[in-house]
């Protein structure tokens, strides 16, 4: 595989200047397989956006010539780890992802009754709810939790440690999360008290702070980071859980969900889901 950084493009129009972008971008002989949405963005405005999630740099040239054709304006970002976290932005509405409810200081004001409440502030740390990859690992544990509970829960890459901190508020007995940026670290912990919730977190690379082993094994583990690092914790993922744990996996692009399945299905887990949101995919699997 060729060392390519995956990269989000976001070109921004009037309807029709974004809607003809959309068709040419269709109707690119080389952009067959191109992953991209089109959405109102602002009503009130007539602004459209155009995400699209290129997987290679041929994709991602190829997509930037046909937008220049228009009249919309285009930014690129790198969907790298520091850059996601750029991605949190300030005042956003709240997300509703199942019994989860996340929220900001700003709507504390009007909080459902029937929903588990949880604020995270907008800032420097990644999963404030909105993106993807966060609501896909929201809705798979709301799934799962229907079914049975998880004693024992570790969130690798824990961001905001909203993951694990819904965890701890939904019976889990223990909830550990570890980042390898400190200031998440420093946030996560923060937003335990907030929320108060029994969620402990370590600054740590994968698995590997003794935190994470004293208190293994796991019967879930949630991992939102991206397709590769995901593809190379697979088996301290494989030996942190039970035999029939379970693992939330996200960060992944729709387009690199086969080679991050391939990791795990050789190592014998099974897939149990699959959430498919905007270009990204959360998978649940069993451990064997
Ligand atoms: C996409 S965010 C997910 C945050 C949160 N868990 C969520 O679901 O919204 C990925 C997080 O993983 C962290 N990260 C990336 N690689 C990591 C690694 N090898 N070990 C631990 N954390 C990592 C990043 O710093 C970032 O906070």
């Amino acid at each position: 595989m060729t060392d390519y950084t995956p990269q989000q493009i976001v070109a921004r129009g009037g309807r029709l200047d974004a809607e003809a972008a959309a068709d040419a971008i269709d109707n690119h002989p080389g952009l067959e397989g191109a992953t991209y949405s089109i959405l109102e963005e602002d009503e009130d405005k007539n602004i459209w956006r155009i995400d699209a999630f290129p997987t290679t740099q041929q994709e991602s040239d190829g997509l930037a010539s046909v937008l220049a054709g228009y009249k919309v304006k285009v930014t690129t970002e790198v969907l790298a780890d520091a850059d996601w976290l750029a991605m949190a932005l300030s005042g956003l509405p709240p997300v509703k992802a199942g019994r989860f409810f996340v929220y900001g200081m700003h709507d504390r004001g009007r909080l459902p009754a029937s929903t588990v409440n949880l604020r995270i502030e907008a800032g420097a740390a990644f999963g404030t709810g909105h993106h993807g990859t966060t609501v896909g690992c929201l809705q798979a544990y709301d799934r799962l939790i229907k079914a049975r509970s998880f004693k024992k829960v570790l969130d690798v890459g824990a961001g905001t440690g909203l993951l694990a901190i819904a965890a701890a508020r939904t019976g889990s007995k223990l909830a550990v999360g570890t980042d390898i940026d400190k200031p998440s670290v420093r946030i996560a912990r923060e937003n335990a008290l907030v929320n108060q919730a029994n969620a402990k977190f370590v600054h740590a690379s994968g698995l590997g702070h003794r935190l994470v082993a004293d208190n293994a094994p796991y019967d879930l583990v949630f991992a939102n980071i991206l397709a590769r690092p995901l593809i190379s914790l697979a088996q301290d993922i494989k030996r942190a859980l039970v035999p029939g744990g379970t693992v939330i996996l996200s960060g992944l692009l729709r387009t690199q969900e086969r080679m991050v399945k391939a990791a795990y299905l050789s190592r014998g887990f099974r897939v149990k889901t699959r959430i498919h949101r905007d270009a990204w995919a959360t998978l649940v699997l069993q451990r064997p």
